[in-house]
């Protein structure tokens, strides 16, 4: 069984992500995926200089993710191009990742993905569980990690799914605007679930 996990910017993914971890739930992650699929010498990283740019480029030739990031959020034509050339090799490699983590026998994977529902990655898996927070709390959060500023936090809340739509879709809902350990109460419940859904008992 694969879960989908996923929240807009900040929600707390990966803190689930990581509760869930010490219950024995391994993930794959597919912002760390979009990484490898533009790292040197990837097809990808050639593609995107052309099309949108060098100005994209660090001096080594790497990809300048800030000047790539104040592009893409500024102008909606420039993230699909974006997405075109990254969305389906991330995908590719995702069904590969999550292959390789159920054959390791874990009692079910997550794939932790931003963008679940926006690029159809939901097909992928069995449940979507949303990390569910109001929006100034998701604006808050994510200026204080990434230090953004509150307009490119806002740029990015607004391009991704609303939280109606996305809270529509899910089958399974954690309401992330209380503490961690709140949270970690919420996780050990749904692992609960999860366990019991393939068959297993609660602490297997
Ligand atoms: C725009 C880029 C260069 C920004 O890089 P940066 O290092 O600043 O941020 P990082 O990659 O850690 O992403 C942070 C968050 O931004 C949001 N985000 C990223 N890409 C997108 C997008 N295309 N649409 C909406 N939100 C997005 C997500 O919430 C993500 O968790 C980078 O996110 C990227 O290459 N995005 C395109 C690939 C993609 O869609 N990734 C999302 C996972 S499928
Ligand atoms: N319940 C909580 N209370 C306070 N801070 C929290 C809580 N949950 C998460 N955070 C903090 O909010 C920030 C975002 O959390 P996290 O990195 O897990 O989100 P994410 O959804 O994985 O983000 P992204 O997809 O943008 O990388 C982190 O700095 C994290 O420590």
């Amino acid at each position: 069984m694969i879960i989908g996990v996923t929240g807009g910017i900040a929600s707390g993914k990966s803190t689930v992500a990581r509760a869930f971890s010490s219950q024995g739930i391994p993930w794959v992650d597919a912002d760390e995926v979009a990484r490898e699929v533009v790292a040197p010498g990837e097809p990808a990283l050639d593609e995107i200089a052309e099309q949108l740019g060098r100005e994209v480029l660090a001096p080594d030739g790497s990809l300048n993710r800030r000047a790539l990031r104040e592009l893409v959020f500024a102008d909606p034509e420039a993230r699909e191009q974006l997405e075109r050339i990254t969305h389906p090799r991330i995908r590719e490699r995702l069904v590969v990742h999550l292959e390789r983590l159920q054959a390791q026998g874990a009692p079910y994977v997550l794939l932790v993905s931003p963008l679940l529902f926006e690029s159809g990655q939901d097909a992928m898996v069995d449940r979507c569980l949303v990390i569910d927070v109001p929006e100034p709390t998701q604006i808050a959060r994510t200026a204080a990690r990434d230090g953004v500023d509150e307009a490119q936090a806002r740029a990015i809340v607004a391009a991704q799914m609303s939280r109606e739509e996305r809270l529509a879709r899910a089958d399974d809902v954690i309401d992330n605007s209380a503490d961690e350990a709140d949270l970690a109460a919420q996780v050990a419940e749904l692992d609960r679930q999860y366990r019991q859904a393939v068959g297993l008992p609660p602490e297997s």
